[in-house]
């Protein structure tokens, strides 16, 4: 709730604070205004069945389809199990919409035109508004902040956290604040924008801090281009990315089904939103300049997003990076297939893929529409190269559908792009697209991690317009020579706006569920334990300690795409690290990777030299997957965020020590010596006499770890605290009750097709 203080704040404090349920020991608790679910999380609702609790919130929860499913037509679907051929993914989606029944959830599911990516329908229906909080089990909420929102990506763990009580633990991060000031220069994208910010942070470079974009080259963009650059802060390793919203954002959501009703609702909420900016004086812990003219239209070379470099640069030289690093640069150069000192615009691409959460929006289609439209004008190479497979994949139906009624398609088509239906597809093939081995894609998506768009499969990640570049070449191209003057750049081009695409939302209002299993008598810590029990305890944790010394070790590796279509939490252990650990043809373990190694074959603690370990994907299969095959402690330099939150929550514990103290436990390990991380004491013994190392945590995580309680029955301790923000919320800010997103028993009325025949 808007917290009276006279203090200068930050765009964030404001909206942390604005939602703040209760605040004691341990992280704060905040509610949690929206909510949205894909596939992949299913699992969280088999918690909330076996604890026989309902989802709290309906009316705030949104669920869609879109990792697992094919974007092949749909002009012959039925329903998903007639439609998805491939068994595990066909059981994840039948799995979630069985879910969705029971628990009585809005779903845009795939026969609904506004099925799409999670991030990209949420802004696209008025869901994501300035001020709220939104949440997903998935990593690129991010994107959400684009709004002036704070967003961002939980595990399935907190996924069910929050669909029992609509609320979420969480820790205050720093204020970082990365001002772009300046004009772009022609060409230039918010995609370059961010990932040359990523090239200058490092994919670590946020760790701990939610960052605000700033300055007048932020500004100056659209709402989609916004959304591009918060979509990436995960990947500068941030809690969260987010723009202070504008008559740009207010513009952007007139109008959309889930928005504040035109009128006094409307101008109430506008008036609240014109109040969610920094305040003069706020301070930011950190503070990063950027200046507009620097950047040039970027391109990846390497396996992390970090990897930049401007498109009219050369493949780097390992001797110019610092020594510790050095091997990783290596083994990315290896991996990619490049040789240092190359020309970018020399390397040949083998596909050309175009969607995902980043970009796979109507302007993102434009953009990449102008690059052939000026390329048949100019006579220049107007198809794609003959060596080359190119798809675009709409970030929703609705965008397929605008795009349509635009004749995108027809220019993609023209210029032989295959034109496919809305969802995930190749940004990380959990669907049948995907790269062979070695295959080389220039890609709008936003990783490229190894083997993250397929086994062995080569990305390199940049925006829409340069991907279109080298479709039509076949190698990565400096798109501002196919440009000419940007004088006529919508000359053929026909600009529709949204309010022709989208409909009314009926979205159902049930009762809010009470909180809790049965109204809570519970007055302590440790009568909560009884309700929330269910982690094993962790005391003292003693075994073989596994080397680790890879930076940036995401959690694509750790468990990649194929083990997410699980319906289990467990078992996993055999498939951890599994692009490192087996032979990526013959599917034989590597015999001189470290896990299939004795003594590490049994190891329960891992010790990484490389920072950043657990980096990406929100993916809660990562701590599955270490813990099932029996590793309980990580000691490691940091940790991506999600992922170190996620492995509490399953009762494993991440330390953070200084680089010289991991080293000399790295050292251990590596002679095969056994360690021991004894939690009460706070300190790792270490073999041979040697004087164990002590070690921080915080004082409520422990105390969670030692007596394996987890955080849903913890906060049903503060029940009336959470009924009594529902209250105000109402009161407040009424426009985010599902009762006032539509008048109840309004008609849907059917979308306008634009004249176009629907394909589905
Ligand atoms: C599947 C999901 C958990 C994951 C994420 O969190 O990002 C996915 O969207 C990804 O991009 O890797
Ligand atoms: S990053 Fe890719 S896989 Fe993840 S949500 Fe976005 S489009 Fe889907």
């Amino acid at each position: 709730m808007p917290v009276p203080t006279s203090r200068p704040r930050t765009l964030y404090d404001k909206v942390f604070e604005d939602h703040v349920v209760h605040s004691g020991e341990g992280d704060t608790l905040i509610y949690i205004d929206r909510h949205l679910v894909h596939e992949v999380t299913r699992l969280a609702f088999e918690g909330l069945r076996n604890a026989g609790r309902k989802v709290r919130r309906p009316d705030c929860t949104l669920v869609t389809v879109d990792h697992n499913i094919p974007t092949t037509t749909r002009k012959s679907f039925k329903n998903v199990s007639s439609f998805i051929t491939e068994t595990d993914s066909r059981a994840q989606v039948e799995a979630l919409e069985d879910n969705v029944k029971e628990f009585g959830l809005t779903y845009f599911g795939m026969s609904d035109k506004r099925q799409g990516i999670v991030h990209i329908i949420g802004p696209e229906q008025g869901f994501t508004l300035p001020g709220t909080t939104v949440v997903c089990g998935d990593s690129h909420t991010s994107t959400h902040g684009a709004f002036g929102a704070l967003a961002f990506g939980i595990g399935t763990s907190e996924v069910e956290h929050v669909l029992a009580t609509q609320t979420l633990p969480q820790a205050k991060s720093k204020n970082m604040r990365i001002s772009v000031e300046g004009e772009l220069s022609e060409g230039v994208m918010s995609k370059d924008i961010v990932l040359h910010i990523i090239g200058v942070i490092g994919t670590a470079g946020g760790t701990g801090a939610v960052i605000e974009f700033a300055g007048s080259a932020i500004r100056s963009l659209s709402m989609e281009a916004r959304m591009s650059i918060c979509n990436m802060s995960i990947e500068g390793g941030a809690r969260a990315g987010m723009i202070a919203p504008d008559e740009i954002t207010f513009e952007y959501l007139k109008g959309r089904p889930l928005s504040p009703r035109e009128g006094e609702e409307w101008e109430q909420a506008v008036a609240y939103w014109r109040t969610l900016k920094t305040d003069a004086g706020a301070k930011y812990d950190i503070e990063v300049e950027i200046k507009a003219e620097d950047i040039i239209p970027t391109v990846t070379w390497g396996t992390s997003p970090q990897d930049t470099v401007p498109i009219t640069g050369v493949v780097p030289n390992p001797a110019d990076f610092k020594e510790s690093v050095r091997p990783n640069v290596v083994r990315s150069l290896e991996y990619m297939g490049l040789e240092s000192g190359v020309p970018m615009e020399e390397v040949k691409i083998d596909k050309a893929f175009f969607g995902s959460c980043t970009n796979g929006r109507i302007e993102d289609m434009r953009s990449a529409a102008r690059v052939i439209l000026a390329a048949e004008k100019s006579g220049g190479p107007a198809k794609v190269a003959e060596w080359v497979e190119a798809m675009v994949v709409p970030g929703s139906g609705l965008v397929k559908q605008q795009a349509e009624a635009e004749g995108l398609d027809v220019i993609f088509k023209r210029a032989g792009f295959d034109w496919r239906e809305a969802g995930c597809s190749m940004c990380l093939g959990m669907n049948p697209d995907q790269l062979k081995p070695q295959e080389r894609c220039a890609s709008t998506s936003n990783r490229n991690f190894e083997g993250r768009q397929g086994a062995g499969g080569r990305t390199h990640l940049m925006s829409p317009a340069m991907v279109a570049a080298a479709a039509l070449t076949g190698y990565l191209t400096d798109v501002r020579k196919m440009m000419g003057s940007g004088s006529d750049k919508d000359a053929g081009l026909k600009i529709t706006s949204y309010h022709d695409y989208l409909q009314p939302m009926d979205l159902p209002h049930p009762p809010i569920e009470p909180i809790g299993d049965k109204p809570s008598e519970q007055t302590s810590l440790q009568q909560a334990a009884a309700a929330s029990a269910g982690l094993p305890p962790f005391t003292v944790v003693q075994g073989s300690a596994c080397p680790w010394s890879r930076a940036n070790t995401d959690t694509d590796l750790i468990i990649p795409k194929q083990f997410l279509k699980t319906l289990l939490r467990t078992g996993l252990g055999a498939a951890l690290f599994w692009p490192v650990r087996y032979d990526i043809k013959t599917g034989e373990p590597v015999s001189d990777f470290v896990l299939n190694k004795e003594p590490y074959t049994r190891s329960q603690i891992l010790v990484s030299t490389g920072e950043n370990f657990g980096c990406g994907s929100s993916r809660e299969h990562a701590p599955w997957a270490l813990m099932d095959f029996g590793i309980r402690a990580l000691i490691g330099i940091s940790y991506g965020e999600i992922f170190k939150n996620n492995c509490f929550k399953n009762g494993m514990l991440c330390i953070e020590l200084p680089a010289a103290e991991v080293a000399l436990l790295h050292k251990d390990a590596e002679a095969g010596l056994e360690l021991a991380v004894d939690l009460p004491n706070q300190q790792i013994l270490r073999p041979n006499g040697e004087a164990p190392i002590p070690f921080d945590v915080d004082p409520f995580r422990k105390h969670c770890l030692i007596n394996g309680l987890d955080d849903i029955g913890l906060t049903f301790q503060h029940k009336e605290a959470i009924e009594r923000f529902d209250e105000r919320r109402t009161q407040i800010w009424p426009w985010l009750d599902g009762v006032g997103y539509a008048k109840k028993g309004q008609k849907v009325v059917p979308l306008k097709t634009g004249g176009k025949k629907m394909e589905w």
